[in-house]
């Protein structure tokens, strides 16, 4: 398609499908992750994030016609709200003047089916008033292995609302969509599959996935598409890619 886009997370699980995906069909795909990327960086890090948006700014002088951000963590500790909600936001809003160089700007940002749970909403509210000094001071550590993946999922949703629709992003035509994996075999979840109980679990919390877990190049065909000028439709949207857990949840179950 010859649009550039910059992909984190590349180096492993959906995001390295997506970034394989997007230069087979001509796509100038430009990596960040920790390690084995274009752009190596700790997205953990005040300075990591500043350095990735720095090196972006210098490799693509033209502008940007998407991001997807796939980095993130999937466990308790602190980093998995540094990564998942600051390495996506920070990223995001720092490639802004670059997203504005293009015909069709696209930003997609990654959910997950976890953002249909409760959350602790101090948590979501300390994230999106970005005072991470306060959410350390009240949970020095978290004992929930899901409390922090839940609440940046939710604070990623909440933000991405948020901008689709503000006059700098969406009045500007920057399509700002998420998309919201249910369980993906990816080396994230491979621990947590590899445990029979485990797996009967997590597949017993998907029960239109029939033994089926979603791979990495599914997720992958979404990405392609909101990233994409066809997407020109969809604003502010969260795509629950998640075999119907989604609908479940939320009552609809006609069987
Ligand atoms: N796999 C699933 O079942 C599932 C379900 C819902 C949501 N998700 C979300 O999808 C995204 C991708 O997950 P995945 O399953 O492909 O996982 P993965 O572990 O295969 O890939 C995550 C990538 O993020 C990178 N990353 C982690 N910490 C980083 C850091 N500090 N700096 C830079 N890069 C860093 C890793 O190096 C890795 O390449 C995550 O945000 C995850 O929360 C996954």
């Amino acid at each position: 398609m010859n649009r550039s886009i910059v992909v984190t997370g590349a180096a492993s699980g959906i995001g390295k499908a997506t970034a394989e995906l997007l230069e087979s069909r001509g796509d100038r795909v430009v990596r960040v992750d920790i390690r084995n990327a274009d752009i190596n960086a700790d997205l953990a890090t005040i300075e990591g994030r500043a350095e990735a948006v720095a090196l972006l700014k210098e490799s693509l002088k033209d502008g940007v016609d998407g991001i997807v951000t796939w980095a993130g963590l999937g466990g308790p500790v602190g980093a998995t709200l540094l990564v998942n909600f600051f390495g996506t936001i920070d990223l995001v809003e720092g490639i802004h003047p670059l997203l504005l160089m293009s015909t069709a700007p696209r930003v997609v940002v990654t959910s997950s089916r976890m953002s249909l749970e409760k959350p602790n909403e101090e948590i979501v509210a300390l994230l999106l008033k970005r005072n991470l000094t306060e959410i350390v001071r009240r949970y020095p550590s978290s004992e929930d292995p899901t409390e922090f993946y839940c609440a940046t999922k939710v604070a990623i949703n909440r933000w991405m609302r948020h901008l689709a629709v503000s006059p700098d992003w969406g009045g500007r035509g920057i399509k700002v969509n998420a998309i919201a994996p249910g369980l993906t075999e990816t080396p994230m979840t491979r621990s947590t599959l590899d445990n029979d109980v485990q797996r009967q679990y997590l597949l017993a919390m998907h029960p239109q996935a029939e033994n089926v877990l979603s791979q990495p190049i599914e997720l992958a065909e979404i990405a392609r598409f909101l990233v994409g000028p066809e997407s020109s439709m969809l604003i502010g949207q969260c795509i629950y890619a998640d075999r119907g857990t989604e609908a479940i949840l939320r009552g609809v179950n006609p069987f």
